[in-house]
């Protein structure tokens, strides 16, 4: 029977616990999507993580759907993020790069030539995001062309390609959230009527098609997948989760990944916390590789979802924001240092690479 502080098996790692690091969106990059120069630390003081996952980080400019969010997809970001993953291994810990293209969750002031947003379908989220100004409400998309949809896969080989140079342990395709794959998932955001549309298996191509173009730079067990069943966050909402996430869940275990990452409760989600669970139960029934819960787990929930073989490791948020030492905070059931909401995103050290580590 394992526990959170057990070591596991992913590909050709020996992760050294079960406490991974959730990615945590803090935008603290710069203008041009360059991480902050504290991020070295801020990582690096995190590395007793069984694994990091990296904040979500855009593969393109057409990506990009917040101020102050990093980028994969030029030489400058990667030149920093090499550094980030050389400070994470030196302090011995294992990284991944979450790999994301925000779709619709973005604002033309955000992109190249102030264009659109991209959309499988051109279908306004009722959603804010956040720019140069502050808060705005984000711009109506297009949907993608048969082109787009090529262009932005060949996006998605190109950012992979930079964060194997940039030194990754590996990627993390960013499939949850009402971002663009999501969209795709989703018959709320996705009302194609071409072969990215319509039944199940048609929304989940898209998936699919980038977790073989991301297959075609990384080893199989060097990528992840995160999905998110039952939330809502971005105004999204599906007819029918339980099929579309079996279906994809199915489709994605042809594929011998390292991990599916399941966001099982987030502060906007659907139906209740039970159904969120229920529904992340019979996913892991379908799963066939180590199977990653988030949302809502402190120490001992943790600790209980490994020990009922529910969950192969648990990722952890903001706990790991306010909290460096984790795995060793949890292990000794030791008081947690609390997060301060005002220092999440943005801004400098404070809040950032402040908190203290147990003596
Ligand atoms: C990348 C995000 C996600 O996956 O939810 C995100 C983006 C902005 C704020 C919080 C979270």
């Amino acid at each position: 029977m394992a526990t959170l502080f057990e070591p596991v098996q992913l590909g050709s790692f020996v992760l050294a616990n079960r406490v991974f690091m959730a990615p945590l969106t803090r935008t603290r990059a710069d203008a041009e999507g360059v991480p902050s120069a504290l991020a070295a630390t801020y990582y690096s003081q995190r590395a007793s993580a069984g694994l990091i996952v990296t904040e979500a980080t855009q593969i393109s400019p057409m990506g990009k759907g917040y101020s102050n969010t990093p980028g994969i997809h030029s030489r400058a970001q990667v030149q920093a993020w090499s550094h980030i993953a050389e400070s994470v291994h030196k302090s011995g810990g294992r990284i991944f790069l979450q790999l994301w293209h925000v779709g619709r969750i973005s604002h033309t002031s955000l992109l190249p030539n102030n264009a659109q947003p991209v959309a499988p379908s051109a279908i306004r989220a009722n959603a804010d995001t956040h720019i140069a100004t502050g808060s705005a409400e984000v711009s109506e998309p297009v949907a993608l062309s048969a082109s787009g949809i090529k262009q932005t896969l060949a996006d998605y080989r190109s950012a992979a390609s930079n964060a194997k140079e940039a030194g990754f342990d590996g990627v993390e395709i960013h499939a949850a959230n009402g971002y663009l794959i999501d969209q795709f998932l989703r018959t709320g955001t996705n009302q194609r009527t071409d072969e990215y549309g319509g039944v199940a298996s048609n929304r989940i191509r898209f998936l699919a098609e980038t977790v073989e173009t991301v297959l075609e730079v990384w080893g199989s067990r060097q990528v992840g997948v995160r999905i998110s069943p039952t939330v809502d966050f971005n105004d999204m909402t599906d007819a029918n989760p339980l099929e579309t996430f079996s279906v994809a869940v199915e489709k994605l275990n042809s594929y011998g990944l390292g991990y599916l990452h399941v966001v099982e409760q987030a502060q906007d989600s659907i139906g209740s916390a039970e159904e969120a669970v229920n529904l992340s139960a019979h996913l892991r029934t379908l799963w066939n590789g180590v199977y990653v819960v988030n949302g809502g787990y402190d120490g001992p929930k943790g600790e209980e979802a490994i020990r009922a073989g529910h969950a192969d490791a648990v990722a952890y948020g903001r706990a790991f924001l306010a909290n460096p030492d984790l795995p060793r905070r949890l292990q000794l059931g030791t008081a947690l240092n609390e997060l301060d909401p005002a220092t999440i995103y943005g801004g400098g050290a404070a809040g950032y690479t402040s908190y203290p580590t147990l003596s």
